[in-house]
């Protein structure tokens, strides 16, 4: 798929990203170099082999995509100069895609191999906490940052199957909110569980309490009423995906009006099952119709093997895409992101300038 497209630009102009997994956006070079340093074997010893074995051929399942991590997930957990490498590598990456704030998630857990019950991947216990994997995380991001010109802060996941780590996750939060952490979120499986356990709703709780921000996948492959906890129980301020919302009417009416953010991945929502193949029939092209709040993401692009320039390219050439309309949700994704104020003002003025525009004449 990358290679048909592979020629032409969808959006040459500064983009924000609001939703990407770091462990879903991992060079297949690193995982080989680090491989071998640390003496992990590997069913392939070539950045091709490994690509064919990471990637999604075709359309599967959300529950057949999240197994797809556990093909390189057991490299890079437990090594410090992995974790600070992948997040470094991560920004230089989106320079080049032409992001100029990005905000990536990860679970602190699944990068660990002690403090962590149980210890993910099959690893021999270590000597990574989920605390170091963070401080680790913000190091790479913040010498990537430096070297690259774009703006990156992360957002810590929580997992669906995993409602014990959760109270964690909003600690390190807090702890790391000065630091480039500025969300939690809550990601995994939605189709084995639908309702919120209450490990979750403790943290996000806390989460409100504390002003630490939030959003929630909900409305990929559950339905509308996950979206609805997502809002009403769990309070998320942005929602990831989200596309079944359009299923409940009175949700997406409700949602409309608030001026929800939808964090739209195209590409990711064909391979996981979450969308119809066929993306001419995508919700994004309703979100667009009424004026939504939304933005394009790449979600996880090792194992869609994409880039966020296919998103926008898919967006235009399927979908019907404007320049103007990649400016506006552009925009969009910037006023909904979770910089403080003035940090956020400083962010839509660098759009507004390059995208020649008067901010009181925006949409
Ligand atoms: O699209 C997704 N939906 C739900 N969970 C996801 C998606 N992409 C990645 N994840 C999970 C797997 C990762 O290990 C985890 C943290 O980044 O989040």
């Amino acid at each position: 798929m990358a290679e048909v497209l592979s020629e032409a630009v969808g959006f040459e102009q500064p983009k924000v990203e609001l939703h990407v997994h770091l462990d879903g956006a991992i060079r297949v070079q690193t995982i080989l170099d680090v491989a071998k340093r640390r003496g992990v074997p590997l069913p392939a010893d070539t950045v091709e082999g490994m690509t064919q074995i990471i990637i999604l051929q075709e359309p599967a399942t959300l529950t057949e995509f999240l197994g797809k991590f556990a093909e390189y997930m057991h490299v890079i957990a437990g090594d410090r100069e992995a974790i600070k490498r992948i997040a470094y590598e991560f920004v230089e990456d989106k320079a080049k895609e032409g992001v100029v704030y990005v905000e990536v998630r990860y679970s602190p857990h699944f990068l660990a191999n002690t403090q962590v019950e149980p210890i993910p991947w099959d690893q021999e216990e270590g000597d990574v906490s989920p605390d170091d994997v963070v401080r680790l995380v913000n190091e790479g991001l913040k010498e990537g940052e430096k070297a690259f010109n774009v703006q990156a802060r992360s957002i810590l996941c929580c997992m669906r199957h995993m409602p014990n780590w959760s109270m964690t996750v909003v600690e390190l939060c807090k702890k790391y909110r000065h630091e480039g952490v500025v969300a939690i979120d809550l990601a995994g499986d939605e189709s084995l569980n639908t309702d919120a356990q209450s490990g979750h709703r403790l943290a996000y709780e806390e989460a409100v309490r504390c002003g630490v921000h939030r959003t929630v996948h909900a409305g990929e492959v559950g339905p509308p009423s996950v979206v609805k906890e997502a809002v009403e129980v769990l309070k998320a301020e942005r929602i990831g995906h989200g596309y079944r919302t359009l299923e409940d009417p009175a949700l997406y009416q409700q949602l409309l009006d608030q001026k929800m953010h939808f964090e739209v991945c195209p590409i990711s929502s064909k391979f996981t099952g979450a969308c119809d193949p066929d993306f001419t029939k995508h919700p994004v092209i309703r979100f667009r119709e009424d004026k939504a709040n939304y933005s394009l993401n790449t979600d996880d692009p090792l194992i869609f093997n994409s880039t966020l320039n296919l998103d926008y390219l898919t967006a235009q050439q399927h979908m019907g895409f404007t320049q103007e309309e990649f400016q506006r949700l552009n925009i969009c994704a910037a006023e909904s992101c979770f910089l403080p104020e003035e940090e956020k003002k400083a962010l839509l003025t660098k759009l507004y300038e390059a995208y020649g525009m008067q901010k009181s004449t925006g949409f």
